[in-house]
């Protein structure tokens, strides 16, 4: 049983569809007929954006969006707070329909819940920081002390506040990305759709933003849908990546999901530009805490199994006198185990096969194979074959989040 509810569903779009041109319903028909997008602006002059999207974002997580250019990632996240109007199809935020609501009910969205962060947007040159993140507060008809209030408290969240009667001309790039992230912020909207946000940054801080988006989700925790062209950058910040491809939403999943099984050979093509393996290495992710060490000799199978039992594990590492990794054993395989005449019950039998151990300084790009072949963690030892931890797939991922590794400090050869 778990402690924790299902996050509820935030955001749920039902079979959405975009169609650019002045016959929608005649591209509509030759979809349902089966024709691509393609296809149909060829005998219509109709572009298909967005075709048949279903999902749904939950509540406090970071969705990114990610395809390639032309894809629909664009057009899709428009649709949600209505920048675009859907041709068919349905949005829901916190259970009220986004595509029947009326100017006002749209403004009352916009100035309260959702609100929108883009690659790039015009500070006004002369108008100070704080001035700048009260536009868009202005703009949705705050009243003035309000806005001024809200917008200094926004400039804080992203460690601008001392900045706040500096002109823009003063700030670098970085800085004035953080100034258009105040400015939506200080909306306090429930969610934040952020279109391409970093992607105008050089690399490094890029990477600063992400990691005060995600220092922001720790506080705040909105639900965020973040478009993004670019697999590392969705693999570090996403929960979960919805991949697109020619207008279809064809795959939804966390990182890992999609990593294991991707749809087709466009989502594989993606995750094969895997990168922040190259610059991790085991060591840097090794855990100790997950798994329950056995001693081998010394616990028959029964000892083994109830102190996996007790612990709620499926598998544990076995470990000999020295303390040097020896193999794994599942409960399964010590229920076989138990079954065999006395005498025979070794814990050696209930070894599986295949937990081969990487030592510490293998690269995660030499053991992310390992890591997704395999349904356990991967033990990790030192070079003495001294059992350290383990990586597992889901440590491998969040580790792309830990702002505490940077590729700079993690070389190989540690
Ligand atoms: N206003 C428009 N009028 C006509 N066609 C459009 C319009 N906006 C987008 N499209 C078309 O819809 C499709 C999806 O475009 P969209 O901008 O949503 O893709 P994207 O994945 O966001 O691309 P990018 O990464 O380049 O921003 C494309 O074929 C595009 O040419």
């Amino acid at each position: 049983m778990s402690d924790h509810a299902e996050p509820l569903d935030k955001i749920v779009v039902q079979d959405l569809y975009k169609i650019f041109g002045s016959q929608p319903k005649k591209a509509l028909a030759l979809l349902a007929k089966g024709e691509n997008k393609d296809a149909i602006f060829e005998k219509t002059g109709m572009t298909v954006g967005v075709q048949g999207a279903s999902f749904s974002v939950k509540e406090g997580e970071i969705f990114v969006v990610m395809g390639l250019s032309g894809s629909g990632k664009s057009t899709l996240v428009r649709m949600l707070n209505r920048l675009m109007d859907p041709t068919s199809g349905k949005v829901l935020l916190d259970g009220e329909d986004v595509t029947t609501m009326d100017d006002e009910a749209l403004r009352r969205l916009r100035r309260n819940k959702m609100s929108m962060v883009f690659q790039s947007f015009a500070l006004m040159p002369h108008l100070t920081v704080v001035e700048n993140v009260a536009l868009g507060l202005e703009f949705e008809g705050v009243a003035k002390e309000d806005r001024l209030s809200r917008s200094m408290e926004a400039l804080e969240q992203v460690g601008l506040s001392a900045w706040a009667e500096s002109f823009p001309a003063d700030l670098s790039g970085g800085m004035q990305q953080r100034v258009g992230l105040a400015r939506s912020l200080a909306v306090n909207p429930d969610v934040l759709l952020m279109d391409e946000a970093f992607s105008a940054l050089d690399p490094l801080i890029r990477t600063e933003m992400q990691d005060e988006l995600l220092r922001l989700q720790e506080e705040h925790k909105r639900t965020v849908v973040f478009i993004s062209h670019d697999l590392d950058e969705a693999m570090r910040i996403g929960d979960r990546i919805a991949i697109m491809e020619g207008g279809r939403v064809i795959q939804v999943g966390t990182p890992e999901e999609i990593l294991q099984n991707p749809e087709n050979e466009y989502v594989r093509a993606f995750f094969r530009g895997v990168d922040p393996t190259q610059i991790l290495t085991a060591g840097d992710i090794v855990r100790n805490t997950q798994v329950t060490l056995i001693r081998h000799p010394g616990h028959g199978p029964r000892a083994a199994m109830s102190r996996l039992s007790n612990q709620d594990r499926d598998y544990g590492y076995v470990l000999d006198a020295r303390k040097r990794f020896v193999g794994v054993v599942s409960t399964d395989s010590l229920k076989e185990v138990i079954d065999l005449p006395k005498g025979e019950r070794d814990i050696t039998d209930a070894f599986l096969e295949g937990a081969e151990s990487v030592n510490v300084n293998e690269s995660m790009q030499e053991i992310l194979p390992m890591i997704t072949a395999n349904p356990w963690p991967v033990p990790v030892t030192d070079d003495e074959d001294r059992y350290l931890g383990v990586v597992s797939r889901n440590m491998f991922l969040k580790s792309l989040q830990r702002p505490d590794i940077s590729p700079s400090d993690t070389t190989d050869g540690r």
